[in-house]
């Protein structure tokens, strides 16, 4: 049991190589001009470079225009784009990329179980289902949603699951016992202002997310 564990929001060289040396299994980076941890193709691309062998970089999207992604994709290079908005399977498909889509739970097409599980369905193509919160904004609020209407996702499916949404070290190891997600994404938590991460804190965040490794190994030997 090893849960797999992705830093967001990353914008800075310093920060990107402590989430790596804190044993992050994925870089995540914003490409979306209405956060504050955006980041351009020239610094994305830089930061790019320096993601050591077997980590993996995830460029995260809010209704992108083709050319956008395709830019990214030719010049940054990411192994999993990340979809944050309102696209469709068919807008999250057209580049024959393996993608995570992510879905705002707690917002007006998903208050229940059922409608997770539709929403899974229609998304059977994604690499990954991320479950964040609900937000006037479209994500990185550093706010939870209620984990019980995860029950909605197929139990067959759990290696599709990413769960994010207000983790930090204080509530992760809870979470992730709670919900057995494949991984947990994590941004505002692990940051001392929004787009600057604290070694520590992310430290933190990857040691409570392999005590709940620990405890979760314990309970199936
Ligand atoms: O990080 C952002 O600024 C962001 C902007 C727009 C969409 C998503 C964004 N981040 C993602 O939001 C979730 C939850 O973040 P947090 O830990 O609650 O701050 C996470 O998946 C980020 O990748």
């Amino acid at each position: 049991m090893r849960t797999r564990i992705k830093i967001c929001g990353l914008t800075r060289e310093d920060d990107l190589l402590a989430a790596a040396d804190a044993g992050a299994d994925a870089l995540g980076m914003v490409f979306y001009a209405g956060s504050k941890r955006c980041v351009d193709v020239a610094q994305a691309a830089r930061l790019r470079r320096l993601a050591p062998s077997f980590v993996s970089v995830v460029a995260l999207f809010v209704n992108p225009s083709p050319d956008d992604v395709q830019r990214v994709l030719d010049e940054v290079g990411p192994d999993l784009l990340q979809f944050h908005g309102d696209e469709t399977p068919e807008a999250c498909e057209r580049y024959a990329h393996p993608y995570l889509r992510a879905f705002r739970v707690g917002g007006p097409t998903l208050q229940t179980q059922d409608d997770i599980a539709q929403a899974c369905e229609q998304y059977a193509g994604a690499q990954g289902w991320l479950f964040d919160s609900y937000s006037s904004g479209y994500g990185g609020s550093g706010l939870a949603f209620d984990h019980t209407l995860l029950n909605g996702v197929p139990a067959t499916k759990r290696r599709a699951v990413v769960l994010s949404g207000g983790l930090k070290a204080e509530n992760v190891e809870a979470a992730a016992m709670h919900v057995r997600p494949w991984a947990v994404d994590v941004s505002s938590g692990v940051e001392s202002a929004p787009g600057i991460k604290s070694a520590g804190r992310i430290q933190e965040f990857v040691a409570a997310v392999r005590a709940a490794d620990a405890r979760l190994t314990a309970l199936a030997g």
